[in-house]
């Protein structure tokens, strides 16, 4: 397999950011886009070429193919935000849907042949069941999760008429930090389980809410399944090493563990690790949380050389909340 320099979009963001040093530890060249609409640039490493700009001004795109010699992307530029997707509908249509489509239509006319996108398993709404597999039924329950799915079928098209194939994954709920801590998600509001408790922990929060504790799972609150965000890019790098050695192939697989575990089972671990536990507000539930999602993971194991590292909670809460006392520390967000 003959490695080509990667476009990585989003590259200043969360799992972008851990998907260029994933790219980097495996021998790949690496250029980022990113516009730092909520992306830091101090995440990226210094001698990666680094262009601040948007994936859908083609201009700045076109260039960067030609000087880097872009053989594949990996898309992680978005919105990401499940409840402002359903306040402000057509701008996640414009910056997911349609940039995608800005970027894929760049990608087809300089002949890049390979395409990584961050899917979500918001594509499958509130699944009938779980775990849940690839082949079941998409039916998004938010503009968000539709936007991402609309991709998928733009890619699904575009694999069949021009000389691309690609990778669409699915993330389950991604977590945890770098293990060598040099990335981890930087604050700016962020809204996830893992990250809001940590902040909690490291006292930039006096507590968390919990929402909703009478769904129908074991301890009443909502299951889902945490994936550490350095298995989760190991996993791009063998899907990226896969569409290259077999350029007939497409790839749909779900980024998870096939384990769940409950909003109290994550509080109650990490609890576990700090001298004093986290102040808790029980509240109602939050709009548009499906009660479970748990990944089948079989055909992730099955088709690439990939096995999980950092699975247990304990790891991920410790590389999560090692990266928030970084950030304090250094006065970071
Ligand atoms: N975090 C999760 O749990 C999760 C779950 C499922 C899917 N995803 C997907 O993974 C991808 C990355 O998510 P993340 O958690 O790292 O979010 P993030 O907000 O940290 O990263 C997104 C990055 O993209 C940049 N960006 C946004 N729009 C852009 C544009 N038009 N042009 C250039 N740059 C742009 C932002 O500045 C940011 O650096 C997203 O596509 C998201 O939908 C994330
Ligand atoms: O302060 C908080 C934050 C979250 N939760 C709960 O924790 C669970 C997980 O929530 P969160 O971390 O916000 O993730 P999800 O809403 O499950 O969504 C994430 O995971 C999805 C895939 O499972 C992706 O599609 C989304 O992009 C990503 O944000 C949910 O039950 C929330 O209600 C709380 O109780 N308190």
């Amino acid at each position: 397999m003959t490695k080509c320099p990667v476009l990585v979009t989003g590259g200043a963001g969360y799992i972008g950011s851990h998907a260029v040093l994933a790219l980097r530890d495996a021998g790949w060249q690496v250029a980022v886009i990113d516009n730092l609409s909520t992306g830091t640039r101090y995440v990226v490493p210094d001698d990666v070429p680094f262009h601040e700009g948007n994936v859908a001004d083609r201009e700045l795109v076109d260039r960067i193919f030609a000087e880097q010699g872009i053989g594949a992307i990996m898309h992680f530029a978005g919105s990401i935000v499940v409840p402002e997707s359903v306040e402000q509908p057509l701008e996640y249509y414009r910056n997911n849907t349609l940039s995608s489509h800005a970027l894929l239509t760049a990608a087809v006319a300089a002949g890049v042949k390979h395409f990584v996108f961050s899917s979500t398993a918001a594509v499958y709404g509130e699944p009938e069941r779980v775990p849940v597999q690839e082949g079941d039924p998409k039916l998004p329950i938010n503009p968000y999760g539709a936007s991402k799915l609309m991709t998928e079928r733009m890619l699904e098209d575009s694999s069949f008429a021009y000389p691309l194939n690609y990778a669409a994954l699915r993330y389950f709920n991604v977590s945890g930090a770098d293990p060598e801590g040099r990335s981890g998600q930087v604050g700016k509001g962020s809204t996830h389980l893992i990250k809001v408790a940590v902040e909690a922990a490291v006292g930039k929060r006096d507590h968390i809410d919990v929402y909703g504790t009478d769904y129908p799972t074991p301890d009443g609150s909502c299951v889902r399944d945490y994936i550490h965000v350095s298995d989760l890019t190991a996993a791009h790098v063998k899907a990226l090493e896969r569409l290259i050695e077999k350029p007939e192939q497409n790839l749909i697989l779900n980024l998870g563990y096939g384990r769940g575990l409950s909003v109290l089972e994550v509080l109650d671990a990490l609890d576990r690790k700090l001298d004093k536990p986290i102040r808790r507000e029980m509240k109602g539930r939050r709009a548009g949380d499906p009660p479970m999602l748990i990944s089948s993971n079989r055909a992730l194991t099955e088709t690439l050389d990939w096995s999980a590292r950092y699975a247990d909670i304990d790891v991920i809460l410790g590389h999560a909340l090692e990266w928030e006392r970084k950030l304090l520390a250094r006065n970071w967000q």
